[in-house]
């Protein structure tokens, strides 16, 4: 049973604007009481963070100032020193509304010098659905306050997309309510968003398992990764096949070695003959063969193989199409996506792609909109999952699902790494996952074995260093009881 099957992905679930005005439609009767419980932890999860101190409460019109009225009151309730600031009073009748006349405590200007003189200012302005620009007040506001904490997404921020939309103070907290958003992980959102805390508002399990999600957090619930058995041998754990060029060896050794060190059952580089001997002496360990690649494909069991890393645009001219043609499963990496760029169809029957954002813009044009968005539709486009590389790299799908990882570390921002990425792809490809899942995983045990590495080498880290870690990176993955 897939993770998926078992639920346990909803854990990790990322909630878009229309999933959670979805779920409000379908909760409308206990709408009164989940307004009442998002803010009362709001106000619990502060009080877990904070000692007393003077807070101001700056509430906007919609529900997201409804939480704020509430927040108010709890946190005054417990004695603490608490005013209201309203940018704009909820419409008359509304729940926002109701909740705001149960706010029997101070009201102070929305002025950006009574946010000075707060230690702490809550942000309930404007919430996760905002696609306006942040109204100038609102900036000048916040932009005066000490420390901010931001209920569900600081205003300006949009949670689908985490686009920014005008100059918004950065927070010190955001609570999130129920789960996250996706603009709680993207860039630049994420930079706003201080430390992420979720606020379990007791959501009907039902109405949880009828949520149709299609963006997570990466995390082992996504995924099973193969776990060792008594009858494994080689070729059950899966066999890598790595072209080779003739000038830069670095690369495709740097995958080579990754999905060795990763547990692939045999891995093999095809290269041209004149340059077996460099790859021979680079890693005596290698298997290194100069047949043609014609030959190579003879094997049914070479079934999964990595083009790109250290390829030249002619080699990827060799090789890919050939691949291809005898139905191989292909991560198309570097020097191959060098080469389809202007003709992208090129690509398709690809099964993972694994381009950062210069490569991504060369293959699909300039972005037009969120990250997120275009990966998505790339991904349709070529039938193909696709690894956008960068600070939140995207796993997306050709029906639509995505993991945003953010298990990372600024450490891997070194050449070589994207090398051992697309190794490990490859090695969970190999294993027997299916495509975004072996894309997802590999891109998390990548980040998780650049974080261990980081750690004993104070975060200068070379791609060798990820290799002994790779073992325990994937231990770590394994998902969770
Ligand atoms: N299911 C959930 O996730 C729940 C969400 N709740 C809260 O509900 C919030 C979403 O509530 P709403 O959909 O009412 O959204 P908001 O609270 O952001 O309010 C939207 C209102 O603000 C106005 N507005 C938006 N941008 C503006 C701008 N730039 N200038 C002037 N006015 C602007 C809109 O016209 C609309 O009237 C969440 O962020 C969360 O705080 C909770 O109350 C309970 C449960
Ligand atoms: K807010």
């Amino acid at each position: 049973m897939s993770c998926f099957q078992c639920g346990k992905a909803l854990a990790s679930a990322l909630l878009s604007p229309e999933d959670t005005q979805r779920m409000d439609r379908e909760m409308a009767s206990i709408l009164p009481m989940v307004m009442e419980r998002a803010g009362m932890m709001v106000a619990r999860l502060i009080r877990q963070h904070r000692r007393p101190c003077r807070v101001l409460v700056a509430c906007g019109p919609g529900n997201n100032g409804g939480d704020g009225y509430v927040a108010a009151r709890y946190l005054s309730e417990w004695g603490w020193p608490v005013s209201v600031a309203s940018f704009q009073l909820p419409r008359e009748g509304s729940l926002a509304d109701q909740m705001a006349r149960r706010w029997k405590g101070a009201m102070v200007p929305f002025v950006p010098e009574e946010a000075q003189q707060a230690d702490l200012v809550i942000d309930a302005v404007f919430g996760a659905g905002m696609n306006r620009d942040l109204p100038e007040a609102v900036e000048r506001f916040f932009a005066a306050a000490g420390q901010i904490v931001a209920i569900d997404v600081p205003s300006g921020l949009d949670g689908a997309t985490g686009a920014v939309r005008g100059q918004v103070t950065p927070c010190w907290m955001s609570i999130a309510l129920i789960r996250k958003r996706p603009g709680h992980l993207l860039s630049p959102g994420r930079e706003i968003c201080g430390e992420v805390v979720c606020a379990d508002l007791a959501i009907p399990e039902a109405i949880m398992a009828e949520m149709d999600v299609r963006v997570w957090e990466n995390g082992p619930s996504l995924w099973s990764i193969p776990v060792q058995a008594a009858d494994d041998h080689k070729y059950k754990r899966g066999v890598v096949s790595i072209c080779g060029g003739a000038e830069m060896h670095g690369a495709a050794l740097f995958a080579f070695e990754a999905a060795r060190h990763v547990g692939a059952g045999l891995v093999r580089l095809t290269v041209p003959s004149d340059a077996a001997l460099l790859y021979r002496l680079a890693s005596p360990a290698a298997i290194v063969d100069t047949q043609p690649l014609e030959q190579a494909l003879k094997d049914e069991r070479r079934h999964v193989w990595v083009c790109g890393p250290g390829l030249g645009m002619e080699e990827a001219e060799q090789t890919l199409p050939l691949l291809l043609k005898a139905g191989r499963q292909v991560v198309a990496d570097a020097g191959a996506l060098s080469w389809a760029a202007g003709k992208t169809e090129a690509l398709k029957g690809v099964s993972v792609i694994t381009p950062h954002m210069g490569e991504f813009s060369r293959l699909f044009g300039d972005l037009t909109g969120s990250r997120l968005d275009a990966a998505r539709r790339a991904a349709a486009e070529l039938d193909t999952v696709v690894i956008l590389k960068g600070a939140d790299t995207l796993i997306a799908a050709p029906d639509g699902r995505v993991a945003v990882n953010v298990h990372a570390t600024p450490a891997l921002a070194v050449a070589g790494a994207g090398d051992v990425l697309s190794g490990l792809v490859a090695a969970f490809l190999a294993a027997g996952m299916p495509a975004w899942e072996a894309a997802a995983a590999a891109v998390w045990v990548h980040g998780e074995a650049g974080q261990r590495a980081a750690e004993k080498k104070a975060g200068w880290i070379v791609p060798e260093d990820l290799f002994y870690e790779l073992g325990r990176a994937r231990q770590a993955a394994s998902c969770p009881a």
